[in-house]
């Protein structure tokens, strides 16, 4: 359930510390919606942004309530009687966590034991909980600094305190969740959906009115994220096919697979506008409009998708982006300057443009979790900044660093790395709910038609893991540790017709191809990729992270400019009980090795003999 302020509660009045009092008066608390998102308090507080909260509507008794807003970078909570909203309590909010609110209303006959069956009691922040559920608001990232929170005026949270304040709302409560909790979502979860259907998301920012977060109010009754126990079987997935009775379906859930889209590479390209920015302008000349984007969602992607390729080769495009560029000197001069942005690989309709330099990735916990620890980590220099969650047109997004928009006319390659592209609760879960894929099978037999099993033949249909498997062994994913997805070159014309690039002749011979024979740009990804690599040996994240489905983006341009990023983080999911991996031995199933290093390795060999060639 969420918060919208839609639906009115009956609650107990239990002001004047008359709680137990029975026939007090009964009425409607009210929850801010997103839409309320009012400024709040006199002129001087004009930069406060209503969060949250709730307003006790009682027949006479006046406008109360109370709610949490945002000013500067502080949170507070806010007290409200009659028409006024005023300051109470300043929080500090510390950076990238979540904030989990308790509703103190309701209707609420004993106080006292609710208060004492939940975890009131002194200490750093109880989580107040009444007859109402929890409430989640996250925060985003630059929010605040602070390692302490604050709490209401009402540190001691007996039940005194909690159910006679003001006119009967019986407090709002701030508890921090610490952002090391697992990310995997209980298993049967899938956590794009889960986040956003069913608890919805933790928090968004809206992108199209605010240049810094709003998040909203969430109802949730479980605010940490389940995590999937590894399996004890032994595996039973294997290239000779399934032979499972099991009903077709179109999606077998992982965490943010997004199978409603099919699953099928679809390079495509925002072709948008940025709004120009004037000579000296500040800092606001660099955001763009959402008006400014040359037309609108032509495609699922929600940016215009005007390039496309398919198995069978490469694809030109009449694609551009503009781009505000801005030269410091002498003047500040801004024009606007074309370059593409296109997605190579992934599944479609998962981007959209975002601010100036960032795009929209949809939101997908798992992934969340982990920008927002990488970009605290000492892979930070190898991953798209994070920038939080966007609400757009009603969708959550992950906000993130477009990595293209430092290059001019860039040539761009999607690696994906690692022995497997499966995670270990996929196998669980599709041994304890086969499901059938027709479209998998398709895409089979659109490489090769003599791949499936005769069972497979029959049913029309493969399972997930088989699929994944037979992808892994038809490219290098098996015996290198990476396959390529897809490239771009600087002319635009894309190609990701790599499913059977397995040998390292013909891994090279894409490499040559997408690097145009020019050395300098190899030396300089191999630069990079071993600098990775030594981070990558350091990492408390890499540690600790089991690390499948992600990619390495090259990028350069024909000033020699290369570089290489870590992006997909939608299958990377942290290690129970202190567990690490290595990331170099060889899978088995259990130990949850996802062969990145080793994948690394070989890459970083490859490029190593090309440059010496
Ligand atoms: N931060 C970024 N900056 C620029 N381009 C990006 C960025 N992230 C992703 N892309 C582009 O989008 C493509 C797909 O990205 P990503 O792998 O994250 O998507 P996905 O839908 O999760 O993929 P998959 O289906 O493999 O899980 C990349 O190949 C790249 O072309
Ligand atoms: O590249 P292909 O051959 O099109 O195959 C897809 C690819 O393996 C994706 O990585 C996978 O998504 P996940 O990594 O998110 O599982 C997707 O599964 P899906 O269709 O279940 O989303 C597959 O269909």
């Amino acid at each position: 359930m969420r918060l919208d302020g839609q639906g009115g509660r009956l609650r107990r009045d239990m002001s004047k510390g008359d709680a137990a009092k029975p026939g007090l008066t009964t009425g409607k608390e009210r929850v801010w919606s997103e839409e309320e998102k009012n400024i709040l308090g006199s002129p001087n507080e004009s930069f406060r942004k209503l969060l949250g909260g709730t307003e006790d509507n009682t027949e006479g008794a006046g406008r109360r309530g109370k709610a949490i807003a945002r000013k500067g970078d502080t949170l507070e909570t806010l007290d409200h009687v009659g028409d006024n909203w005023r300051s109470e309590d300043r929080l500090s909010q510390p950076m990238n966590h979540h904030l989990t609110v308790g509703l103190c209303a309701g209707e609420q006959t004993s106080p006292r034991s609710t208060c004492e069956a939940e975890r009131c009691r002194d200490g750093p922040e109880p989580l107040c909980v009444g007859s109402l559920s929890n409430v989640t608001i996250s925060v985003a990232p630059q929010y605040g600094t602070g390692q302490k929170m604050g709490l209401s005026s009402r540190p001691r949270c007996s039940a005194q305190d909690l159910w006679t304040i003001d006119s009967g709302i019986g407090g709002l409560k701030l508890t921090v969740t610490p952002p090391e909790t697992d990310v995997v979502p209980k298993s049967g979860d899938h956590p794009r959906e889960s986040l956003l259907s069913r608890r919805g998301p933790p928090f968004l920012l809206n992108s199209d009115t605010h240049s810094y977060a709003i998040p909203r109010l969430i109802v949730t009754q479980d605010v940490s994220p389940k995590r999937c126990v590894p399996s004890s079987l032994s595996p039973q997935f294997n290239d000779t096919g399934f032979c499972l009775d099991v009903p077709l379906s179109g999606e077998v859930e992982s965490p943010c697979s997004d199978s409603g889209c099919g699953g099928s590479p679809v390079p495509s390209l925002f072709l948008r506008k940025l709004s120009s920015s004037s000579g000296l302008s500040s800092a606001s000349s660099f955001e763009e409009s959402e008006d400014d984007f040359i037309g609108s969602d032509l495609e699922p992607a929600g940016g215009l998708m005007v390039c496309s390729s398919d198995e069978h080769g490469a694809s030109s495009t009449s694609w551009r982006k503009l781009k505000n560029m801005v030269h410091w000197s002498p003047f500040v001069v801004s024009f606007k300057k074309h370059y593409p942005w296109v997605q190579l690989a992934g599944h479609a309709g998962n981007f959209k443009a975002g601010e100036y330099g960032k795009i929209l990735k949809k939101f997908c916990q798992c992934e969340q979790q982990c920008l927002e620890w990488l970009n605290r980590d000492s892979l930070r220099p190898f991953v798209p900044g994070y920038y939080g969650v966007v609400e757009k047109e009603g969708e959550a997004y992950n906000q993130m660093e477009d990595l293209l928009s430092e290059f001019d006319s860039p040539s761009i390659m999607d690696c994906k790395m690692g022995v497997r592209t499966y995670l270990e609760e996929e196998l669980v879960k599709a041994r304890e709910k086969p499901k059938l894929r027709k479209d998998m099978y398709e895409k089979m037999i659109a490489v090769d038609p003599d791949a499936p099993t005769e069972e497979e033949n029959r049913q029309g249909a493969v399972l997930k893991p088989r699929y994944m498997q037979w992808r892994e062994t038809l490219s290098s994913t098996a015996t290198f540790g990476f396959r390529i997805e897809g490239i771009k070159r600087a002319d635009g014309t894309c190609d990701t017709n790599f499913k059977k690039t397995k040998h390292r002749e013909q891994v090279m011979g894409a490499l040559e191809d997408f690097v145009d024979g020019n050395k300098n740009i190899l030396r300089n990804y191999l630069t990079r990729l071993k600098e990775l690599r030594i981070e990558l040996e350091k990492s408390e994240f890499f540690k600790q992270h089991e690390v499948v489905g992600s990619s390495l983006l090259f990028v350069h341009d024909s000033s020699e400019l290369a570089k290489v990023w870590m992006i997909d983080f939608g299958k990377t999911v942290r290690l129970p009980n202190k567990q690490t991996l290595n990331h170099r031995a060889p899978w088995v199933e259990g130990n949850r090795e996802d062969g990145y290093l080793w994948g690394l390795d070989n890459l970083i060999n490859i490029f190593s003999d090309m440059v010496q060639d």
